[in-house]
């Protein structure tokens, strides 16, 4: 089952409640977080995400973009995400067992994100317990970029690794996906998209994530 999950990182922050409520008919809501570290911008945090979760009972997909994340895990659970993404560059494998060791204390889904530069074999000692693996076909840090065609072979050999290993891990995709990309996305493996700017920027979001489940 296809899952789309709309980033709010392109939506309005000052109508964030409006924008959400838009994008109703999707399935999940992807929640980028930035520390200006790991990448370098900042998005929001902690608070925000408290209030989304007051606004919304959508699944709140939230993408860590934070180094050493594990400090951060149970504050990001209580403030109401249902699963949340670790990037394996921002730690050492330590920090990284860690950080999926509270997400499974906190009781939320665990992910795990790879840098387009990152090995699709460097989700394999954690593989087994993860409830997905986040691919990024851009650089981490900003909406609105052109999805990496070479990403696509990246896509393949996570999907063939979770075929092998955890068939019931979901591959989610995150960067440039739109009404153009989506179905060479959907052949090479995933089956959960985030869509930021082809949803917002649209003149209507809602038509707009009809417009991707269409393709
Ligand atoms: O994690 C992200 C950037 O680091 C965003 O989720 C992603 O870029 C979505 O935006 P778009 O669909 O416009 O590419
Ligand atoms: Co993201």
């Amino acid at each position: 089952m296809l899952k789309i999950a709309p980033s709010i990182l392109s939506a309005d922050f000052a109508n964030l409640e409006r924008d959400i409520r838009r994008v109703s008919s999707a399935d999940w809501l992807h929640v980028d977080v930035m520390d200006g570290y790991f990448v370098p911008n900042i998005t929001i945090g902690v608070p925000v995400v408290k209030s989304i979760r007051q606004c919304t009972d959508m699944f709140l997909d939230v993408h860590l973009m934070v180094t050493k994340p594990a400090r951060f895990i149970e504050d990001f659970a209580q403030a109401g995400a249902d699963l949340l993404n670790v990037h394996l560059e921002a730690d050492d494998p330590r920090g990284i067992s860690q950080a999926l060791r509270l997400m499974d204390q906190c009781k939320v889904k665990k992910a795990v994100a790879l840098r387009p530069i990152t090995s699709p074999n460097a989700v394999l000692p954690y593989l087994e317990q993860l409830d997905m693996v986040l691919v990024m076909t851009v650089e981490p840090g900003f909406g609105g970029q052109a999805l990496m065609e070479h990403q696509l072979e990246t896509i393949r050999q996570v999907r063939a690794l979770i075929e092998r290993y955890n068939p019931a891990c979901r591959l989610e995709v995150d960067g440039g996906v739109n009404t153009t990309t989506l179905r060479r996305v959907v052949e090479a493996g995933a089956d959960t998209l985030v869509a930021g700017s082809a949803v917002y920027k649209a003149a209507d979001p809602a038509a707009a994530i009809a417009a991707l489940r269409e393709v």
